[in-house]
């Protein structure tokens, strides 16, 4: 039987990052996969395959809608989503085979199979071809990630009623999309199709769509994609999908109790995801889930069986690739003897619409709610020269400070760029900086950044100095 210092289960952005880093420290380790690519659902049919086809689908609504205004003439462009497609996959190959270099370049025994515990210590690796083999191991680190979620009375049939992993992967562009569940892979992923030409409408349950961000960034970003011609439909709860042959129909009730129903020929169920835990045998090692089907696990990753940790999706917390991996480094490191520390109040969430939405720290809801004094800030986007040079003039910059020390609370932005442009709000938090401080740094002309020095500006001193 091979033995090893830790096995990882699952190699996402949690599992590969906790396997390097158990390397680097000198680990004997293992990581099992039960598909044969490695990466997870981030690089396999999450975040880089959905960025892959927003910046193909960008590229082309911007040929088909604001070239001319640049003073670029061509004959209207035509979307090939074949080679779109195709091309999302050229970038999932290189990315996954990235991946298997770092696990041969760290030493990383790998192992094609779905793991399943036979003990606290023994994980059964059963390979597709039905054959077996157990592995021994003094640490096991559980990294299997989340599936898609969905209601109870939808028949996902991944043809026309589906999720992201089939959206990823369509063979024609939706005539109209019906996308329920307006959160992050609701709008990422209407935005791709809706930029090729797709009618797409967003059905939302909550008052509000991405409503876990701050509640400026969730009304400006309604605006923004409404003038881009997608349709909302908040505070409506679907009770019914139905397909037809090509078309499909969702019924629904508005918080006035009348009954609505859309008509399309595909309909995107977003509505979240839930911990995977299938075939793991967590009940032959003993480790306990939560009430949410999460593995349960202590402040330092531990579950309740004591050479057992967990991170990422599978555990509480944001559904967040840079999360997963900051724990696979946590536990990897505790087990080294050192002492890492994660602030998840400093993990960043971006949502990659164009304009991009990014935030970090408390939202202005959140801080009244606690009864926080604060001072907030704000700058539009189109008030820079960068901005009207390039035409991306929507969105804006928005700094929440503690109203008497000035500490930074929270840093929330839409507009080109906000994606990158969040670290700064994640650098100057994580050094507790006052609003102040960013306001007297130098910030390049013309940058996007220039936004953020002046909600700096005015957020402490109301004194904002180009509007
Ligand atoms: C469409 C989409 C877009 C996304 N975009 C972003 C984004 O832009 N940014 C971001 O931060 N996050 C994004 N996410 C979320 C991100 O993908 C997850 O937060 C992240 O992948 C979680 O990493 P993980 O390592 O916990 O699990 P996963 O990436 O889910 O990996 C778990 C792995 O474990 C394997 N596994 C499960 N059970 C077993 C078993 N018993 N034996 C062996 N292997 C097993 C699975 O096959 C899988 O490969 C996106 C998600 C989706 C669906
Ligand atoms: N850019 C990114 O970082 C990124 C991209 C994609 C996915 N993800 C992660 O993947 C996870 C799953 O994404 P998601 O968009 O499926 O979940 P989500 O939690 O972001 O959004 C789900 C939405 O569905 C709504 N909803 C729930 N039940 C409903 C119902 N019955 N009818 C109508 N609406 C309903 C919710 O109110 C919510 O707005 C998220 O936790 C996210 O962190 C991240």
């Amino acid at each position: 039987m091979s033995s090893f210092d830790i096995t990882v289960i699952g190699s996402g952005p949690g599992g590969y990052v906790a396997a390097i880093r158990a390397a680097q420290l000198g680990f004997k380790t293992a990581i099992i996969e039960k598909y044969p690519t490695l990466g997870g659902t981030c690089l396999n049919v999450g975040c880089i395959p959905s960025k892959a086809l927003l910046d193909s689908s960008e590229h082309f609504h911007n040929a088909a809608h604001n070239f001319e205004n640049h003073g670029i003439e061509i004959n209207p462009p035509k979307a090939n989503l074949a080679r779109m497609i195709e091309r999302k996959q050229e970038v999932v190959d290189q990315t996954t085979g990235g991946i298997k270099y770092l696990m041969d370049k760290n030493k990383i025994t790998v192992f094609e199979g779905v793991g399943s515990f036979e003990s606290a210590t023994k994980v059964k690796v059963t390979k597709n071809d039905g054959s077996a083999e157990v592995i021994e191991s003094k640490y096991t680190i559980i990294a299997t990630g989340s599936k898609p979620s969905s209601l109870p009375f939808i028949n996902l049939d991944k043809e026309r009623i589906i999720t992201s992993t089939e959206a990823l992967k369509l063979k024609e562009i939706p005539k109209h999309l019906i996308v329920i569940g307006g959160g992050v892979i609701g709008l990422e992923l209407g935005s791709v199709y809706l930029r090729l030409g797709s009618e797409v409408t967003v059905v939302e349950y909550m008052d509000k769509i991405i409503p876990g961000m701050d509640g400026t960034m969730s009304k400006e970003l309604q605006k923004v994609l409404k003038k881009q011609g997608m349709k909302f439909q908040l505070s409506t709860g679907v009770s019914a999908v139905e397909r037809n042959g090509d078309n499909v129909k969702v019924t629904a009730k508005n918080k006035k109790g009348e009954e609505l129903s859309f008509e399309g020929d595909y309909v995107l169920v977003s509505v979240g995801r839930k911990p995977y835990t299938e075939g793991l045998g967590l009940e032959n090692a003993g480790v306990e889930l939560d009430e949410r089907g999460r593995v349960k696990v202590n402040d330092h990753l531990q579950t309740n069986v004591t050479n057992i940790y967990a991170i990422g999706d599978v555990v509480q917390g944001a559904m967040l690739a840079h999360k997963a991996s900051e724990e696979g480094v946590l536990v990897a490191e505790q087990l080294a003897g050192q002492k890492p520390h994660i602030n998840y109040n400093l993990i960043p969430g971006v949502v990659y619409t164009w304009p991009e939405v990014a935030g970090v720290g408390k939202t202005e809801e959140e801080l009244k709610e606690a009864g926080v004094a604060i001072k907030v800030g704000s700058f539009p986007m189109r008030a820079l020269g960068r901005s009207r040079a390039s035409g991306d003039i929507d969105g804006l910059v928005k700094i929440i400070s503690d109203a008497k020390t000035d500490e930074i609370l929270g840093f929330h932005m839409i507009g080109a760029r906000a994606a990158d442009l969040i670290h700064e709000g994640v650098t100057a938090m994580e050094f507790r900086a006052s609003a102040e401080d960013l306001a007297r740094m130098s910030h390049a002309h013309p940058s996007y950044a220039e936004a953020v020095k002046e909600a700096a500006l005015d957020a402490t001193e109301k004194r904002p100095l180009h509007v």
